[in-house]
């Protein structure tokens, strides 16, 4: 049985001749959408193969934020999930260890996602909080304990934590760089100070090592019948896409309306598509509260298929 998203063009063609920007490098023209497809097939048409390949695997789901669970839109601060989008998140989570793995900060992501039954990685990857007790955490030089609102012990780990003091220097030095250019421009001003570039430090660490730290918190480091499953819209994705493909297993799902150079296996139009893969076709529980379960009976189609 094939899923077949309304959201899918009739015409894949229509945007073939799209012209693509990657990072600021010269436009390029890419194959067209469906000669992309092709290279990377739809996870709603190939979703069939993958529950068949997936018979005993434990299921572990990795998801990106932006672009992924919410749209792209234009200010970052109502980049918000739809409610139906979190209570799709909450019911996989209900089946399947679920992280959500993003380049926000964790607060700020952990804040826009809501749900208290996933694991968060933010800064990509490099703010990881897990619920103490879980099987990796032996790290000292990098996990602090603290305890919850809920009372509950939860371990922080920050691979790149020594840089703070350095980047919050850079951020001062850049800010007041910036805001001394801005200053000629009476006609410009910078709002709420909101940083616009990312800066990263220099460690190995990408969203790729947080999913093999993540897949180790959840217990599957020695294990054999796992099956991650990743899905994200974004070159910091790449590297997640990059460590399952070097692992020979699992699904590598990228979230793109437009052809685009990639490791992933498998694509997704965009966050509605991803809906109708964890989203429960029949359920109209859009009152529910997204804490708590869905108690409708109907089970998603991701969760019917590939729960134990
Ligand atoms: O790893 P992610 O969860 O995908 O986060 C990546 C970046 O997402 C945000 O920026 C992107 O989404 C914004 C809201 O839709 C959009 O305005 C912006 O153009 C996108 O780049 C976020 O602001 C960044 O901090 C994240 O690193």
């Amino acid at each position: 049985m094939g899923i077949r998203s309304p959201s899918q063009p009739s015409d894949a063609d229509s945007i073939s001749k799209e012209i693509c920007h990657e990072n600021g490098e010269p436009a390029a023209i890419l194959d067209s959408y469906s000669a992309w497809l092709a290279k990377h097939p739809s996870a709603l048409d190939t979703f069939d193969r993958m529950v068949a390949a997936a018979k005993g695997k434990k299921i572990v789901v990795f998801l990106d934020y932006d672009g992924t669970l919410s749209p792209i839109v234009e200010d970052p601060d109502k980049a918000f999930m739809s409610d139906t989008m979190r209570m799709a998140v909450h019911e996989v989570a209900h089946f399947f260890p679920t992280a959500i793995v993003s380049g926000r900060c964790l607060d700020k992501v952990s804040r826009f996602v809501q749900l208290k039954n996933v694991v968060y990685a933010g800064s990509h990857g490099m703010d990881i909080s897990t619920p103490a007790g879980s099987l990796k955490q032996n790290n000292p030089k990098h996990e602090t304990r603290t305890v919850d609102e809920q009372g509950n012990e939860v371990v922080h780990f920050q691979p790149a934590q020594e840089f703070l003091p350095q980047i919050q220097e850079d951020i001062n030095t850049l800010q007041e760089m910036v805001n001394s250019i801005v200053e000629a421009y009476p006609n410009f001003r910078i709002s709420g100070g909101k940083k616009v570039m990312e800066i990263r430090p220099c460690i190995d660490w990408d969203k790729g090592r947080a999913l093999e730290y993540l897949l180790d918190t959840f217990g599957f480091n020695n294990a054999s019948d796992f099956l991650p499953l990743y899905i994200g819209d974004d070159k910091t994705d790449e590297d997640a896409f990059k460590v399952i493909r070097h692992m020979g297993r699992g699904y590598p799902i990228i979230v793109s309306s437009v052809p685009r150079e990639t490791k992933a296996l498998y694509s997704l139009r965009d966050p509605d598509e991803l809906l109708s893969i964890i989203g429960s076709n029949k359920c109209n529980c859009t009152t529910v509260d997204p804490m708590t379960d869905c108690n409708c009976g109907t089970i998603p189609q991701l969760q019917h298929s590939f729960a134990p």
